[in-house]
């Protein structure tokens, strides 16, 4: 049995694919590795909550999955693209396109309503004002937040704001979501509201959704869990729910 299909998660056709990734970092001559061996498909549909240890390489992984950062060896293709084959530039306009980001702490300009916020990635597409009012308030109506579009962020609940953000991760209509520690700041109340969200976006929207969670609640609305252990794949459970 190889890795891969260790760690075949079902489904249809991947929308990730993961040869071999590392990952290392250098502290002047020292080599740190981070990532190791790391084979893994991920179907397009699946809602996936990748878990381990504080310093197994999670948000690492994530960010090599996201385009956010470089593996220093092995490939990776998500969303139809070799990302190894992409400069630069292009790695951003491919993240525009394809990747919705959810962060731990919102990440919201404070100077912006929650329109103005939710507008941003439209602004780096070319679409025209009226197209992007549309798709704005639709993003806002489904994280049911059309009555604060002109709150700005100091004006919204952490459970708010973070449903500005995941308007936001969707507005461009990504074919995938990531998202880091996305209920890490929130109360059990909103992080429960946050989660059910996460999980409509996935089984209605069809979006592909990879959750780097520490918390096993979080973790429970997903449909499968990776662990990752010293930067190396450990093991994957599915989630009855
Ligand atoms: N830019 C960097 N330079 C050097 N080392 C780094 C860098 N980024 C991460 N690391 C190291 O890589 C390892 C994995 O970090 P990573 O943030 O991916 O872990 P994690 O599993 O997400 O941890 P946590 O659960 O605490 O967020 C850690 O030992 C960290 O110190």
């Amino acid at each position: 049995m190889n890795a891969a299909d260790r760690f075949d998660l079902g489904g249809g056709e991947p929308v990730i694919t993961l040869r071999d990734v590392a990952k290392s970092y250098w502290r002047e001559d020292l080599e740190i590795p981070v990532l190791q061996g790391i084979d893994l498909e991920i179907p397009v549909g699946a809602y996936i909550a990748l878990m381990g240890p504080s310093g197994s390489g999670k948000t690492t992984l994530l960010n090599l999955v996201a385009g956010i950062d470089r593996p220093t060896g092995g490939s990776l293709e998500v969303c139809g693209y070799d990302l190894n084959d992409l400069d630069d530039d292009q790695l951003a306009s491919w993240r525009n396109a394809h990747v919705g980001f959810i962060f731990q702490n919102y990440n919201l300009v404070p100077v912006l309503n929650a329109f103005e916020n939710v507008e941003l990635p439209l602004l780096l597409t070319g679409a025209g004002r009226g197209e992007r009012r549309d798709r704005v308030e639709q993003a806002l109506s489904l994280v049911n937040l059309t009555d604060r579009m002109r709150n700005y962020p100091r004006q919204l609940s952490g459970g708010q704001e973070q449903r500005v953000a995941i308007a936001r991760a969707i507005v461009t209509d990504p074919d995938l979501l990531v998202a880091d520690e996305p209920t890490g700041a929130l109360d059990a109340k909103n992080a429960e509201e946050v989660l059910a969200l996460m999980a409509r976006l996935n089984t209605e929207l069809g979006k592909t959704i990879v959750m780097v969670t520490h918390d096993p609640k979080a973790a429970h609305h997903a449909r499968h869990q990776i662990h990752l252990e010293k930067g190396v794949l450990d093991r994957t459970v599915e989630v009855n729910r």
